[in-house]
């Protein structure tokens, strides 16, 4: 297996374009080159947006538009058609932490996690031993906060720098996109040790880098009883240094997303059909509906269930998996009345590292199985981004071998 164990440098999303941060760009990634000329929805708003790749959405949404800019429509074909409210809804497998750590019942939780991981790419976790109304409630509330200062306040974080531990935008990629997307965002750095990285975190409001800084350490150690499950369930122990690293140096990314009420949410997204890009992504909601999976070729609307985690696998959990667990496409929709936060906490290994199947999977010895993905690595996914095989398949796609099945 060729995952290293030794130290983590950088972390993997500190050093990738803003877009690219925690997600393999699929589908609409490439919106720009099948773009219609500008149409004429919204024309009566373009002048008040004429800042809004400065200044973003919610902005636009305080300046109380009632049409929406032609900047954020979708091509006919990318268009969610009908608000997120309207959509198919779904309620995800629930994996219980409280009873996996029951020795009589690790068993039972495990199986549903593993079915979960398999079929659905998402579940959600209860019983995570976050304090609901605690770290995770006062991470929401001051999330929403910061969205509320004044836009100066916020654009102190504006950030051309990649590396920057600390960076505010707007829609998915702002410099590039061609169509816009409907969300500011405010990314954290995470990467361990914490303690180093807090220091550079918005000062305002007063209390964000204290209530962040818990949350994520609480977030942390969530994830990390959750992939050494995830890992239990298939069978393999990460044995190969993989879960010494997730456990004390992968990278951990958080983005803040603040999808406002929008005007005409059936023409346009928060964000565009996605994958993320590592191990596992666990996401913290507030109590409206936006984030859709892709299931049974349909996109279903995730019900907000208080208190829970949203988790789904990431790229290199289907890689490392090889191609058992299942990274699947997500997007986000927004809604007319009701603006939407929620936090993703983005872990995977160090940048530096190379994934690939894992080695207790292939192990002939074992009876192992065939090789199903290429081993990859963050300058792999870089240069497939820049390259023209990226305009026409997923990362992940491009990392299966050509001869694999990947039905399990
Ligand atoms: O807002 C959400 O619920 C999901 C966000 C997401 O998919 C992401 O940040 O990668
Ligand atoms: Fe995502």
């Amino acid at each position: 297996m060729c995952i290293a164990c030794s130290s983590n440098k950088l972390s993997i999303y500190s050093q990738i374009p803003i877009e690219v941060t925690a997600m393999a760009i699929v589908g609409l990634s490439n919106a720009g080159d099948r773009l219609p000329p500008k149409r004429a929805v919204g024309d009566d708003d373009e002048a008040a947006a004429a800042d809004y790749r400065l200044k973003g959405v919610r902005h636009l949404s305080d300046a109380g538009i009632t049409r929406l800019p032609g900047k954020y429509v979708l091509p006919a074909s990318d268009r969610p058609g009908r608000s997120v409210s309207a959509g198919t809804r779904v309620k995800l497998p629930v994996v219980d932490l409280g009873r996996l750590r029951v020795p009589s019942e690790r068993a039972a939780v495990l199986k549903t996690l593993e079915a979960a991981c398999r079929e659905f790419g998402f579940f959600q976790v209860v019983n995570h031993g976050v304090d609901v109304d605690g770290a995770a409630a006062r991470m929401l509330d001051v999330a929403a906060r910061f969205f509320e200062l004044p836009f100066q306040e916020r654009a102190r974080y504006m950030s051309a720098d990649v590396r920057a531990p600390v960076r505010y935008g707007t829609s998915f990629n702002q410099a590039n996109d061609a169509v816009l997307c409907w969300r500011d965002f405010l990314k954290l750095s995470c990467a361990p040790p914490l303690r180093d990285v807090v220091p550079s975190w918005p000062d305002s409001p007063a209390d964000l880098r204290e209530v962040a800084a818990e949350y994520a350490s609480a977030n942390r150690r969530v994830f990390v009883e959750v992939v050494e499950a995830a890992l239990e369930a298939m069978g393999i122990g990460g044995g190969d240094g993989v879960m010494e690293e997730l456990a004390t140096a992968g990278s951990h990314m958080m983005t803040v997303n603040c999808y406002p009420a929008c005007p005409q949410p059936e023409l346009t997204l928060g964000m565009p059909p996605h994958s993320d890009y590592g191990f596992l992504t666990l996401v913290l909601q507030d109590d409206v509906e936006g984030l859709q999976v892709m299931h049974g070729g349909e996109w279903l609307t995730v019900d907000p269930v208080p208190g829970s985690f949203v988790v789904n696998i990431g790229d290199h959990f289907e890689i490392y998996s090889n191609g058992r667990y299942k990274s699947v496409l997500h997007r986000v929709g927004v809604n007319s009345t009701r603006p939407r936060i929620s936090v993703a906490s983005f872990h995977s290994v160090g940048a530096e590292r190379v994934v690939g199947p894992a080695a207790e999977l292939l192990d002939q010895g074992r009876g192992g199985e065939p090789r199903r993905y290429m081993d990859t690595d963050f300058a792999t996914f870089l240069a497939y981004l820049a390259s023209a095989e990226g305009k026409h398949k997923t990362f992940l796609q491009s990392r299966r071998l050509a001869f694999a099945d990947v039905h399990f």
